[in-house]
Order: structure tokens, then sequence, then C-alpha cells
């Protein structure tokens, strides 16, 4: 993208590619996921939609389409898919590992700016996927709105 100015900054989603980019991210990933000795038995029974809709997730959060609150997800549900799974450090590292090592096989955007923002989010999702995986229930609204992630402090990509 050129000559981006604080009218034009696109967002995350935009910048990484648009919805194509995600889907063929997760879809890679989880192929990863499933040939990994640590992920495996965590994700062995995963649906076949499951890549999909964390995806449309991970879109959605980063500034894209509505897409997963469009399926009936929900920032509520999605915690509910992770109460009493019991991860460990161990599995969000290892989860985190294999999708940045996707996102660059896949070459997604790797400038500092987009990248630290995306690691960004990464560790707060996976840590609070941690924290949540070892409760067997969540008290508390269940219409907690979508997180909504940004550039945060470099305020956009990388200009040159
Ligand atoms: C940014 C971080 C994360 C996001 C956005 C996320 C998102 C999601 C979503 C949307 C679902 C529901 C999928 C569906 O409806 O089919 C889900 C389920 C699940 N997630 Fe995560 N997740 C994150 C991190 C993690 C991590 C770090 C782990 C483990 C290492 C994990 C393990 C699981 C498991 C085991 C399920 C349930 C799978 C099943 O249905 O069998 N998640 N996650």
């Amino acid at each position: 993208m050129e000559n981006t100015n604080t009218q034009t900054i696109p967002t995350l989603y935009e910048w990484a590619g648009g919805m194509p980019a995600f889907e063929k991210l997760f879809n890679n990933f989880y192929d990863k996921v499933l040939a990994d000795p640590l992920l495996e038995p965590v994700f062995k029974h995963m649906s076949p939609e499951h890549r999909q809709h964390v995806a449309h997730f991970v879109a959605e959060v980063l500034g894209g389409p509505k897409m997963y609150s469009e399926e009936g997800g929900s920032h509520f549900g999605m915690i509910q898919k992770h109460l009493s799974k019991h991860l460990t450090e161990q599995h969000r590292k290892r989860w985190v590992e294999l999708l940045l090592q996707t996102a660059d096989e896949l070459e997604l955007p790797d400038d500092p700016e987009f990248r630290s923002a995306f690691v960004a989010y990464l560790e707060w999702g996976t840590r609070i996927a941690v924290i949540n995986s070892n409760e067997e229930q969540i008290d508390g609204p269940q219409d907690i709105p979508m997180p909504q992630w940004g550039w945060g402090v470099p305020g956009g990509p990388y200009q040159g």
C-alpha cells in the first residue's frame, strides 16, 4: 500500500492480505498443528470448520468483516471453547511458534510495524486462552464485545 496517511491507514486485516490470507494462514497452520506431537492430542477432535472459524475470528479482531459474529459466534462463545482444556505454557508457545512459522512461509507482511502488532495480539489472545482453559466456567456478561486490535504505538505500516 502506498502513501498511507492518517486518512488511509489500512487495518491490520487489510495489510495482511484480507480474508484469503487469513483462511490460508489458519488452514496451513492447523495442518502443522496436527503433525505436531505436542499439539496433536489437543486438537485431534476439532471440527472440520475449526480452522475457518478461527480464521474468521482473528480476521474480525484485526479489523476485518464481522464474519465470525455473523456466523453466530461471539467472544463469550470462543472463551467457552477453551474452558477445561487444561492448556499449558508449552502448548501456547508451540501454537504461537507454528503460527508465526506459517506466516513466514506464506510471506505475510514482515514489516516491523505489522509483525509487532500481530505478535502483540497473539501473545494476548493465547495467554487468555491458557487462563480460560484452566477454568471450568466463566462468570460475567455473555455479550462482551469482540476485541478490536490495531497498530498500537507505530500507528500504521512501514513507510520506508
Ligand atoms: C489468539 C489466540 C486464540 C484464538 C483467537 C482462538 C480461537 C478459537 C476459536 C474461535 C475456537 C472455536 C472454534 C470453533 O468454533 O470451531 C477455539 C477453540 C479451541 N481452541 Fe483456541 N484460540 C486461540 C488460542 C488457542 C491456543 C493457544 C490453544 C492451545 C494451544 C487453543 C486450543 C483450542 C482448542 C483445543 C479448541 C477446541 C477445539 C475443539 O473443538 O475440539 N486455542 N479457539
